[in-house]
Protein backbone atom coordinates (compact mmCIF):
# COMPACT_ATOMS: atom_id res chain seq x y z
CA UNK A 1 0.00 0.00 0.00
CA UNK A 2 1.35 3.65 -0.98
CA UNK A 3 2.50 5.31 2.00
CA UNK A 4 2.60 9.27 2.43
CA UNK A 5 5.75 10.60 3.67
CA UNK A 6 5.71 14.73 4.80
CA UNK A 7 8.93 15.71 5.01
CA UNK A 8 9.93 19.01 7.09
CA UNK A 9 12.85 20.71 6.42
CA UNK A 10 14.43 19.80 3.13
CA UNK A 11 18.47 20.70 3.71
CA UNK A 12 21.60 18.37 4.25
CA UNK A 13 20.01 15.91 6.59
CA UNK A 14 16.27 16.03 5.55
CA UNK A 15 17.02 16.32 1.42
CA UNK A 16 19.67 13.19 2.03
CA UNK A 17 16.61 11.62 3.39
CA UNK A 18 14.17 12.59 0.59
CA UNK A 19 16.49 10.96 -1.71
CA UNK A 20 16.53 7.90 -0.52
CA UNK A 21 12.64 7.40 0.28
CA UNK A 22 12.20 8.28 -3.36
CA UNK A 23 13.71 5.00 -4.24
CA UNK A 24 10.85 3.74 -2.99
CA UNK A 25 7.76 2.92 -5.40
CA UNK A 26 4.98 3.39 -2.70
CA UNK A 27 6.00 6.04 -1.38
CA UNK A 28 4.32 9.19 -2.00
CA UNK A 29 6.41 12.23 -0.38
CA UNK A 30 5.29 15.84 0.41
CA UNK A 31 8.21 18.47 1.06
CA UNK A 32 7.38 21.53 3.25
CA UNK A 33 10.47 23.80 3.92
CA UNK A 34 11.28 27.65 4.64
CA UNK A 35 13.31 28.25 1.81
CA UNK A 36 11.16 28.55 -1.67
CA UNK A 37 13.83 27.52 -3.58
CA UNK A 38 15.05 24.38 -2.17
CA UNK A 39 11.30 23.17 -2.08
CA UNK A 40 11.26 23.93 -6.24
CA UNK A 41 14.71 22.43 -6.50
CA UNK A 42 13.45 19.49 -4.49
CA UNK A 43 10.22 19.33 -6.62
CA UNK A 44 12.22 19.93 -10.31
CA UNK A 45 14.47 16.51 -9.35
CA UNK A 46 11.60 14.10 -8.51
CA UNK A 47 12.75 14.08 -4.81
CA UNK A 48 9.52 15.21 -3.24
CA UNK A 49 6.26 14.25 -5.36
CA UNK A 50 4.84 17.57 -3.89
CA UNK A 51 5.69 20.52 -2.36
CA UNK A 52 3.17 22.32 0.72
CA UNK A 53 3.07 25.69 2.51
CA UNK A 54 0.97 24.16 5.41
CA UNK A 55 1.84 21.58 7.74
CA UNK A 56 -1.25 21.00 9.61
CA UNK A 57 -2.96 20.15 6.52
CA UNK A 58 -0.04 17.82 4.90
CA UNK A 59 0.18 16.32 8.47
CA UNK A 60 -3.36 14.62 7.94
CA UNK A 61 -2.64 13.55 4.99
CA UNK A 62 0.34 11.79 5.42
CA UNK A 63 1.41 8.41 7.52
CA UNK A 64 4.89 9.23 8.28
CA UNK A 65 6.26 12.42 8.99
CA UNK A 66 9.74 13.42 9.54
CA UNK A 67 11.02 16.70 11.12
CA UNK A 68 14.82 17.56 9.40
CA UNK A 69 14.51 21.61 10.64
CA UNK A 70 16.62 23.07 13.36
CA UNK A 71 16.11 21.51 16.83
CA UNK A 72 14.36 24.54 18.53
CA UNK A 73 11.78 24.58 15.04
CA UNK A 74 11.46 21.00 15.19
CA UNK A 75 10.11 21.05 18.53
CA UNK A 76 8.22 23.94 17.80
CA UNK A 77 6.68 21.64 15.06
CA UNK A 78 5.95 18.98 17.79
CA UNK A 79 3.73 21.28 19.60
CA UNK A 80 1.98 21.83 16.63
CA UNK A 81 1.05 18.53 16.07
CA UNK A 82 -1.13 17.67 19.42
CA UNK A 83 -3.93 20.21 18.07
CA UNK A 84 -4.02 19.05 14.48
CA UNK A 85 -7.34 17.06 14.03
CA UNK A 86 -6.14 13.54 12.32
CA UNK A 87 -7.93 11.10 11.38
CA UNK A 88 -5.95 8.19 10.70
CA UNK A 89 -2.28 7.19 12.57
CA UNK A 90 0.63 9.66 12.07
CA UNK A 91 4.05 7.98 13.12
CA UNK A 92 6.43 11.08 13.55
CA UNK A 93 10.44 10.94 13.60
CA UNK A 94 12.73 13.74 14.18
CA UNK A 95 16.91 13.74 13.13
CA UNK A 96 17.81 16.11 15.82
CA UNK A 97 21.20 15.93 16.82
CA UNK A 98 20.54 16.49 21.01
CA UNK A 99 17.34 14.48 21.58
CA UNK A 100 15.94 15.38 25.56
CA UNK A 101 13.71 18.46 24.78
CA UNK A 102 13.07 16.75 21.64
CA UNK A 103 11.68 13.84 23.42
CA UNK A 104 10.10 15.73 26.53
CA UNK A 105 7.76 17.45 23.88
CA UNK A 106 7.34 14.33 21.82
CA UNK A 107 6.59 12.63 25.30
CA UNK A 108 3.68 15.10 26.20
CA UNK A 109 1.74 14.88 22.84
CA UNK A 110 -1.25 13.35 24.18
CA UNK A 111 -3.17 12.55 21.32
CA UNK A 112 -3.98 8.81 20.94
CA UNK A 113 -3.17 8.79 16.52
CA UNK A 114 -0.07 10.10 17.32
CA UNK A 115 3.60 7.71 17.70
CA UNK A 116 6.86 9.08 17.90
CA UNK A 117 10.62 7.56 17.63
CA UNK A 118 13.46 9.76 17.56
CA UNK A 119 16.07 9.30 14.61
CA UNK A 120 19.70 10.83 14.68
CA UNK A 121 21.53 9.63 11.62
CA UNK A 122 25.30 9.98 13.03
CA UNK A 123 26.64 11.20 9.70
CA UNK A 124 26.79 15.11 8.41
CA UNK A 125 28.74 17.57 6.92
CA UNK A 126 30.11 21.01 7.92
CA UNK A 127 27.73 22.11 4.67
CA UNK A 128 24.06 22.80 4.83
CA UNK A 129 21.04 22.90 3.11
CA UNK A 130 19.35 20.95 0.40
CA UNK A 131 22.52 21.57 -2.18
CA UNK A 132 24.73 19.78 -0.01
CA UNK A 133 22.42 16.87 0.83
CA UNK A 134 23.62 13.38 -1.17
CA UNK A 135 21.81 10.21 -0.86
CA UNK A 136 24.93 7.77 0.03
CA UNK A 137 25.46 10.72 3.02
CA UNK A 138 24.38 7.51 5.48
CA UNK A 139 25.84 4.72 3.84
CA UNK A 140 27.19 2.46 7.06
CA UNK A 141 26.50 5.22 9.05
CA UNK A 142 25.19 4.67 12.71
CA UNK A 143 21.44 5.89 12.78
CA UNK A 144 20.40 5.89 16.37
CA UNK A 145 16.83 5.73 17.19
CA UNK A 146 15.04 6.89 20.79
CA UNK A 147 11.27 5.76 20.98
CA UNK A 148 9.54 8.07 22.96
CA UNK A 149 6.70 6.93 25.46
CA UNK A 150 3.78 6.74 22.53
CA UNK A 151 5.58 4.31 20.15
CA UNK A 152 6.39 0.41 20.47
CA UNK A 153 8.92 -1.65 18.24
CA UNK A 154 6.19 -2.35 15.68
CA UNK A 155 6.59 1.77 14.93
CA UNK A 156 10.51 1.34 14.91
CA UNK A 157 10.36 -1.53 12.37
CA UNK A 158 8.17 0.89 10.15
CA UNK A 159 10.30 3.59 10.56
CA UNK A 160 13.64 1.23 9.99
CA UNK A 161 12.15 -0.14 6.62
CA UNK A 162 11.12 3.41 5.57
CA UNK A 163 14.78 4.06 5.83
CA UNK A 164 16.03 0.83 4.06
CA UNK A 165 17.62 2.66 0.99
CA UNK A 166 20.20 4.89 3.27
CA UNK A 167 21.92 1.81 4.37
CA UNK A 168 22.18 2.88 7.64
CA UNK A 169 22.50 1.14 10.32
CA UNK A 170 20.19 1.28 13.35
CA UNK A 171 20.88 1.60 17.17
CA UNK A 172 18.20 2.11 19.96
CA UNK A 173 19.39 4.05 22.74
CA UNK A 174 17.58 6.51 25.64
CA UNK A 175 17.87 10.30 25.60
CA UNK A 176 20.26 10.25 27.74
CA UNK A 177 22.36 7.81 26.68
CA UNK A 178 22.50 9.57 23.02
CA UNK A 179 23.13 12.91 24.17
CA UNK A 180 25.67 11.64 26.60
CA UNK A 181 27.58 9.72 24.13
CA UNK A 182 26.97 13.15 21.34
CA UNK A 183 28.54 15.88 23.83
CA UNK A 184 31.53 13.24 23.77
CA UNK A 185 32.16 12.09 20.66
CA UNK A 186 30.28 15.70 18.26
CA UNK A 187 29.27 18.41 20.44
CA UNK A 188 32.43 18.98 22.49
CA UNK A 189 34.86 18.14 20.07
CA UNK A 190 32.71 21.21 18.10
CA UNK A 191 33.48 23.29 20.94
CA UNK A 192 37.24 22.25 20.68
CA UNK A 193 37.54 22.58 17.00
CA UNK A 194 35.73 26.70 17.22
CA UNK A 195 38.61 27.53 19.75
CA UNK A 196 41.41 26.22 17.93
CA UNK A 197 40.37 28.70 15.09
CA UNK A 198 40.15 31.25 18.07
CA UNK A 199 43.66 30.81 18.76
CA UNK A 200 45.07 30.45 15.62
CA UNK A 201 42.72 33.74 14.54
CA UNK A 202 44.41 35.85 17.86
CA UNK A 203 48.05 34.72 16.82
CA UNK A 204 47.83 35.56 12.93
CA UNK A 205 48.03 39.31 14.06
CA UNK A 206 52.03 38.58 15.24
CA UNK A 207 52.28 36.33 12.70
CA UNK A 208 51.01 36.77 9.05
CA UNK A 209 51.79 34.17 7.45
CA UNK A 210 50.06 31.27 9.81
CA UNK A 211 47.24 31.15 7.55
CA UNK A 212 49.68 30.00 5.15
CA UNK A 213 50.99 27.31 7.15
CA UNK A 214 48.35 25.57 8.26
CA UNK A 215 48.25 21.85 6.49
CA UNK A 216 46.88 18.60 7.25
CA UNK A 217 46.61 18.88 11.00
CA UNK A 218 44.75 21.80 11.40
CA UNK A 219 42.79 21.79 8.98
CA UNK A 220 41.73 18.06 9.68
CA UNK A 221 40.92 18.85 13.49
CA UNK A 222 39.41 22.14 12.92
CA UNK A 223 36.91 21.52 9.76
CA UNK A 224 33.54 21.03 11.39
CA UNK A 225 34.48 24.56 12.83
CA UNK A 226 33.16 25.81 9.05
CA UNK A 227 29.74 24.24 10.21
CA UNK A 228 26.59 26.39 10.30
CA UNK A 229 27.13 28.71 13.35
CA UNK A 230 23.10 28.87 13.76
CA UNK A 231 22.54 25.17 13.88
CA UNK A 232 25.79 24.44 16.33
CA UNK A 233 24.04 27.38 18.66
CA UNK A 234 21.35 25.24 19.08
CA UNK A 235 22.35 21.65 19.37
CA UNK A 236 25.32 23.73 22.77
CA UNK A 237 21.95 25.58 23.85
CA UNK A 238 19.89 21.75 23.39
CA UNK A 239 22.78 20.12 25.43
CA UNK A 240 24.13 22.78 28.10
CA UNK A 241 24.16 20.69 31.01
CA UNK A 242 26.70 18.26 30.04
CA UNK A 243 28.86 20.30 27.83
CA UNK A 244 29.44 22.62 30.93
CA UNK A 245 30.18 19.68 32.93
CA UNK A 246 32.62 18.64 30.01
CA UNK A 247 34.01 21.61 29.82
CA UNK A 248 34.97 21.69 34.09
CA UNK A 249 36.20 18.17 33.15
CA UNK A 250 38.93 18.98 30.23
CA UNK A 251 39.97 22.36 31.85
CA UNK A 252 41.03 20.19 34.95
CA UNK A 253 42.62 17.29 32.48
CA UNK A 254 44.60 20.44 30.55
CA UNK A 255 45.69 21.35 33.86
CA UNK A 256 47.12 18.27 34.10
CA UNK A 257 48.60 18.37 30.84
CA UNK A 258 50.10 21.86 32.30
CA UNK A 259 51.71 20.33 35.07
CA UNK A 260 53.72 17.86 33.23
CA UNK A 261 55.39 20.35 30.44
CA UNK A 262 55.82 22.95 33.50
CA UNK A 263 57.73 19.87 35.71
CA UNK A 264 59.45 18.01 32.82
CA UNK A 265 56.95 15.07 32.72
CA UNK A 266 58.13 13.58 29.84
CA UNK A 267 57.26 9.66 30.68
CA UNK A 268 53.34 11.08 31.78
CA UNK A 269 53.31 13.08 28.66
CA UNK A 270 54.50 10.16 26.79
CA UNK A 271 51.60 8.00 28.16
CA UNK A 272 49.06 10.57 27.71
CA UNK A 273 49.77 11.06 24.02
CA UNK A 274 50.39 7.03 23.77
CA UNK A 275 47.18 6.30 25.16
CA UNK A 276 45.05 9.13 23.06
CA UNK A 277 47.08 7.29 20.20
CA UNK A 278 45.51 3.62 21.42
CA UNK A 279 42.29 4.70 21.77
CA UNK A 280 42.25 6.55 18.48
CA UNK A 281 43.25 3.76 16.68
CA UNK A 282 41.12 1.13 17.69
CA UNK A 283 38.04 3.65 16.46
CA UNK A 284 36.22 1.58 14.02
CA UNK A 285 37.40 2.43 10.81
CA UNK A 286 34.72 1.08 7.93
CA UNK A 287 31.45 3.41 9.91
CA UNK A 288 30.85 5.99 8.18
CA UNK A 289 29.88 9.22 10.70
CA UNK A 290 32.69 7.67 12.73
CA UNK A 291 36.04 8.07 11.08
CA UNK A 292 37.22 8.10 8.23
CA UNK A 293 33.85 9.89 6.94
CA UNK A 294 34.44 8.31 3.55
CA UNK A 295 36.18 5.41 1.61
CA UNK A 296 39.54 6.73 1.79
CA UNK A 297 42.55 5.93 -0.10
CA UNK A 298 45.71 7.11 0.56
CA UNK A 299 48.54 7.61 -2.64
CA UNK A 300 52.12 8.83 -2.84
CA UNK A 301 52.83 10.82 -5.66
CA UNK A 302 55.51 13.02 -6.61
CA UNK A 303 56.03 16.71 -6.70
CA UNK A 304 55.70 16.81 -10.71
CA UNK A 305 53.44 18.18 -13.22
CA UNK A 306 50.34 15.93 -14.20
CA UNK A 307 50.69 13.55 -11.36
CA UNK A 308 47.44 14.56 -10.01
CA UNK A 309 45.97 14.29 -12.92
CA UNK A 310 47.58 11.09 -13.73
CA UNK A 311 46.03 9.62 -10.72
CA UNK A 312 42.36 10.84 -11.79
CA UNK A 313 42.85 9.74 -14.98
CA UNK A 314 43.45 6.22 -14.24
CA UNK A 315 40.31 6.02 -12.07
CA UNK A 316 38.50 8.27 -14.59
CA UNK A 317 39.18 5.00 -16.84
CA UNK A 318 37.39 2.07 -14.63
CA UNK A 319 34.59 4.46 -14.18
CA UNK A 320 35.72 5.52 -10.28
CA UNK A 321 33.42 8.33 -9.00
CA UNK A 322 36.06 10.38 -6.66
CA UNK A 323 33.97 11.93 -3.94
CA UNK A 324 36.21 14.22 -2.34
CA UNK A 325 40.23 14.62 -2.79
CA UNK A 326 42.92 15.91 -0.89
CA UNK A 327 46.51 16.93 -0.88
CA UNK A 328 47.76 15.87 2.28
CA UNK A 329 51.22 17.28 2.27
CA UNK A 330 53.65 17.98 -0.43
CA UNK A 331 56.60 20.13 -0.42
CA UNK A 332 59.00 20.94 -3.28
CA UNK A 333 60.79 17.91 -4.48
CA UNK A 334 59.55 15.72 -2.23
CA UNK A 335 56.83 12.91 -1.99
CA UNK A 336 53.43 14.10 -1.17
CA UNK A 337 50.51 12.40 -0.55
CA UNK A 338 46.81 12.71 -1.98
CA UNK A 339 43.82 11.77 -0.36
CA UNK A 340 40.81 10.28 -1.94
CA UNK A 341 37.19 9.43 -1.14
CA UNK A 342 34.89 7.44 -2.83
CA UNK A 343 31.39 6.63 -1.24
CA UNK A 344 31.50 2.89 -1.05
CA UNK A 345 34.49 0.22 -0.27
CA UNK A 346 33.97 -1.56 -3.11
CA UNK A 347 35.40 1.47 -5.04
CA UNK A 348 37.83 1.88 -2.68
CA UNK A 349 39.34 -1.49 -3.13
CA UNK A 350 39.09 -1.30 -7.35
CA UNK A 351 41.14 2.38 -7.00
CA UNK A 352 43.52 0.45 -4.57
CA UNK A 353 44.02 -2.48 -6.91
CA UNK A 354 44.00 -0.55 -10.17
CA UNK A 355 46.22 2.66 -8.85
CA UNK A 356 48.69 0.17 -7.54
CA UNK A 357 49.14 -1.69 -11.06
CA UNK A 358 49.64 1.79 -12.48
CA UNK A 359 53.14 1.34 -9.59
CA UNK A 360 51.67 3.56 -7.17
CA UNK A 361 51.77 3.23 -3.51
CA UNK A 362 48.71 3.12 -2.07
CA UNK A 363 47.45 2.00 1.71
CA UNK A 364 44.20 1.99 2.95
CA UNK A 365 44.00 3.08 6.84
CA UNK A 366 42.64 0.87 9.15
N1 LIG B 1 24.52 18.93 9.86
C1 LIG B 1 24.80 17.76 10.34
O1 LIG B 1 25.92 17.26 10.21
C2 LIG B 1 23.70 17.00 11.04
C3 LIG B 1 23.86 15.60 11.23
C4 LIG B 1 22.83 14.88 11.84
C5 LIG B 1 21.70 15.55 12.29
N2 LIG B 1 21.58 16.89 12.12
C6 LIG B 1 20.33 17.54 12.55
O2 LIG B 1 19.56 17.74 11.38
C7 LIG B 1 18.70 18.87 11.54
C8 LIG B 1 18.81 19.73 10.30
O3 LIG B 1 20.15 20.05 10.09
P1 LIG B 1 20.76 20.23 8.63
O4 LIG B 1 22.23 20.08 8.78
O5 LIG B 1 20.03 19.44 7.65
O6 LIG B 1 20.46 21.79 8.43
P2 LIG B 1 20.21 22.58 7.05
O7 LIG B 1 20.37 24.00 7.38
O8 LIG B 1 21.01 21.99 5.97
O9 LIG B 1 18.66 22.26 6.76
C9 LIG B 1 17.60 22.77 7.52
C10 LIG B 1 16.44 23.00 6.58
O10 LIG B 1 15.32 23.37 7.35
C11 LIG B 1 14.66 24.43 6.68
N3 LIG B 1 13.89 25.19 7.65
C12 LIG B 1 14.34 26.08 8.57
N4 LIG B 1 13.31 26.55 9.28
C13 LIG B 1 12.19 25.96 8.81
C14 LIG B 1 10.82 26.02 9.14
N5 LIG B 1 10.38 26.80 10.15
N6 LIG B 1 9.97 25.25 8.45
C15 LIG B 1 10.38 24.46 7.44
N7 LIG B 1 11.66 24.37 7.09
C16 LIG B 1 12.55 25.09 7.75
C17 LIG B 1 15.78 25.23 6.02
O11 LIG B 1 15.31 26.04 4.98
C18 LIG B 1 16.71 24.11 5.57
O12 LIG B 1 16.39 23.68 4.27
C19 LIG B 1 19.14 19.57 12.83
O13 LIG B 1 18.19 19.29 13.81
C20 LIG B 1 20.46 18.92 13.18
O14 LIG B 1 20.65 18.85 14.58
C21 LIG B 1 22.54 17.62 11.48
O1 LIG C 1 30.91 15.40 9.68
C1 LIG C 1 30.51 16.47 10.11
O2 LIG C 1 30.76 17.53 9.59
C2 LIG C 1 29.64 16.47 11.29
O3 LIG C 1 29.73 17.43 12.01
C3 LIG C 1 28.71 15.38 11.50
C4 LIG C 1 28.18 15.21 12.91
C5 LIG C 1 29.34 14.83 13.82
O4 LIG C 1 29.97 13.81 13.54
O5 LIG C 1 29.61 15.51 14.79
C6 LIG C 1 27.55 16.47 13.35
C7 LIG C 1 26.37 16.52 13.95
C8 LIG C 1 25.51 15.41 13.96
O6 LIG C 1 24.46 15.45 14.78
C9 LIG C 1 26.02 14.15 13.52
C10 LIG C 1 27.19 14.12 12.88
Amino acid sequence: MKQTVLIVGLGLIGGSIAMNIAKKEEVFIIGIDGDEDTLNMALKQGVIDQASFNFSESAKEADICILATPISITINYLQQLQSIDLDKPLLVTDVSSVKNQVLEAANRLEHPLLSFVGGHPMAGSHKQGYTAAKPHLFENAIYVLTPSVHANQNEAERLKDLLSETNARFLTFTTEEHDEMTAVISHFPHLIASSLVHQAKEWQARHPYIKHLAAGGFKDITRIASSNPKLWQDIFFQNKRLLISMLEEWIGEMEQVKEFLTNGEKERTYQYLSDAKQYRDGLPSKEKGAIPAFYDIYVDIHDQPGAIHDVIGILAEVEISIKNIQILEIREGITGVLRISFASSEEQNISKEVLADHHYEVMIQQ
